[in-house]
């Protein structure tokens, strides 16, 4: 590690590289999450120690960092949310942030009048469920979470007339503008809601924001990002149109920031 300290200092920063500096704050060692309140949910260090035991490096960095699950959480508190869908669940970190971030709201665990818990989780992979619910148990948050499990374009039907205060996209990258129509189009994202996209900004996306060069179908992100191994031919084309396609809708504001591996937010417009 270059610096040793918190906060690099004058000297350091004008000797240093732009690789070694981004390398720096890329690096999750580099600033301590706990600088931020609220302070971590306490089993999250298990839940990432332990899906890099199971699943091995290569997938265990698809879950947010601590960094991103704090900020998030963030927006949870100014929306006053109550309800989030999360499609794409994987181990359960980003959910146990939402349901710690929900219960600092007010919210009850368990289900509402109508049966249903404050926040659904869809994942297609049963094993992966499996664990993300042990991991609820063990953070102590199982009573504000249901994972559904299947397509999520099919479990996203299975969810209309439900209505939610945040939905995060994290799953599969090609079926993001099909969640994204269907949050806004059956209504189940609220007019006070957020929708946040994960990865939308891959090195390889990130050039092409704001021109209209055809983007190849082999595309894929350059190897140089620090955060995602060589990823399936056709994502970076799949994440490119969907920027492209959310920041064309007269419906919605979008700002895209180059945070972790590219956040982008998302709200309604007034009719
Ligand atoms: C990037 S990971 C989600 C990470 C998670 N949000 C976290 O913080 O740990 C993507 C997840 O989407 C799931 N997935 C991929 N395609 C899917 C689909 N068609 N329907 C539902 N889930 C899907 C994968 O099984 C995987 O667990």
């Amino acid at each position: 590690m270059l610096f040793s300290e918190t906060s690099p200092t004058r000297e350091q920063l004008d000797n240093v590289s732009p690789e070694e500096l981004r390398a720096f704050y890329a690096a999750k060692a580099s600033i301590n999450p706990n600088l931020s309140t609220p302070s971590l949910p306490p089993t999250i260090p298990n839940v990432y120690a332990d899906t890099v035991a199971q699943e091995g490096k290569g997938l265990a960095i698809m879950a947010v960092s601590e960094y991103q699950g704090i900020l998030q959480n963030f927006f949870v508190g100014l929306l006053d949310a109550k309800r989030i869908l999360e499609i794409g669940t994987f181990t359960g970190s980003s959910a146990i942030f939402f349901a710690n971030a929900l219960k600092r709201n007010g919210v009850a665990g368990g289900p509402d009048a109508n049966g249903n818990k404050p926040v659904i989780c869809l994942d297609i992979s049963e094993k992966y469920a499996n664990i993300a619910r042990k991991n609820f148990v063990e953070a102590g948050v199982e009573d504000y979470i249901e994972v559904i499990v299947g397509d999520a374009q099919k479990s996203l039907a299975s969810l209309e007339g439900q209505t939610f205060d945040m939905v995060f996209l994290d799953a599969d990258k090609p079926a993001y503008k099909y969640y994204y129509d269907m949050a806004i189009e059956k209504n189940m994202i609220s007019k006070k809601g957020l929708i946040i996209a994960d990865n939308t900004a891959f090195d390889f996306v990130t050039p092409y924001l704001g021109i209209s060069a055809p983007v190849p179908d082999d595309a894929r992100p350059l190897n140089v990002s620090f955060e995602i191994p060589p990823c399936p031919p056709g994502l970076g084309k799949a994440i490119h149109e969907f920027n492209e396609y959310v920041r064309n809708d007269p419906r919605t504001e979008v700002v895209l920031m180059p945070l972790f591996t590219g956040l982008t937010f998302i709200r309604l417009l007034k009719d």
